[in-house]
């Protein structure tokens, strides 16, 4: 890290889709260790500004910084320090899971990436699918596998864009554990989610996002989960 403690810092941020805005100028800062939870409705920007913090996208004006690193003009560094668990896995569906992962080990220059696979195959429960192939993978495994991806490379920032989606029930606890070692770690963690129970279990920070703004944003252990649900049934529209 080249920032001591503010892992993302966004100023400004506006993005556009042809004439149409979908950021609409955003500030957020999110600290070493610390978890934010980013809420808001359908078709709000929250995927937008998801894929502007991985480099996915670019910024149309304003700045993002990931540990220091501008987004724009350091985009490989910045890569390099990001994981990311999206709606689409990013893996490559002719491979076989442990292919996948030696490929994306040797892609962010991990050491010994085959053993370090095997380890995160078993971490999420798919080491008995490690021989096969991605295309052959239901929606809960392929969720799994792209878990293991984002963290093959012990990242200092994880960007999860609703992250059990398709999980079971110990797919969903598994998630808690990994999020938990994660920030145990020191890491950071911007995460999308629409329960509103899991965002405040999950997170030391909320914000809101309506309409390309954010319009709220406060610790979470200013709110109990029925006030949480009172004040997004009050900013979210
Ligand atoms: N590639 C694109 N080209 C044009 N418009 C886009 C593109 N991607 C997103 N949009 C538009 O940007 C707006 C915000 O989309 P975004 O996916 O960021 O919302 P979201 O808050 O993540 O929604 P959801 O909760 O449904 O996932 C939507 O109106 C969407 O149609």
């Amino acid at each position: 890290m080249n920032s001591a403690t503010v892992a993302v810092e966004v100023e400004g941020l506006k993005k556009s889709y042809g004439l149409k805005p979908i950021l609409r100028g955003i500030n957020l800062r999110v600290q070493a260790g610390e978890r934010l939870a980013l809420l808001g409705a359908n078709g709000a920007g929250k995927t937008t500004l998801m894929r502007v913090l991985a480099c996915l996208a670019k910024p149309g004006a304003g700045t993002v910084r990931l540990c220091g690193w501008n987004a724009e003009s350091d985009a490989q560094e910045v890569r390099h320090l990001v994981g990311l668990v999206a709606h689409q896995p990013y893996l490559y569906e002719d491979l076989t899971a442990q292919e996948n992962l030696e490929f994306f080990a040797r892609m962010y220059s991990v050491s010994q990436g085959r053993a370090r696979a095997q380890v995160l195959l078993e971490r999420v429960g798919l080491a008995k699918r490690a021989s096969e192939r991605v295309r052959t993978f239901s929606r809960g495994q392929l969720q799994r596998l792209a878990w293991a991806r984002a963290l093959l490379h012990q990242p200092d920032i994880l960007l999860l864009d609703e992250p059990d989606t398709g999980l079971d029930q110990q797919g969903h606890a598994l998630i808690d554990e990994l999020m938990a070692e994660h920030s145990a770690r020191g890491g950071s963690t911007v995460f999308i989610t629409h329960q509103l129970e899991r965002a405040l279990a999950l997170s030391d920070q909320l914000a809101f996002l309506v309409n390309g703004r954010i319009v709220r944003n406060c610790a979470s252990s200013e709110l109990s989960v029925e006030a949480l649900q009172q004040v997004y049934r009050e900013v979210v529209r």
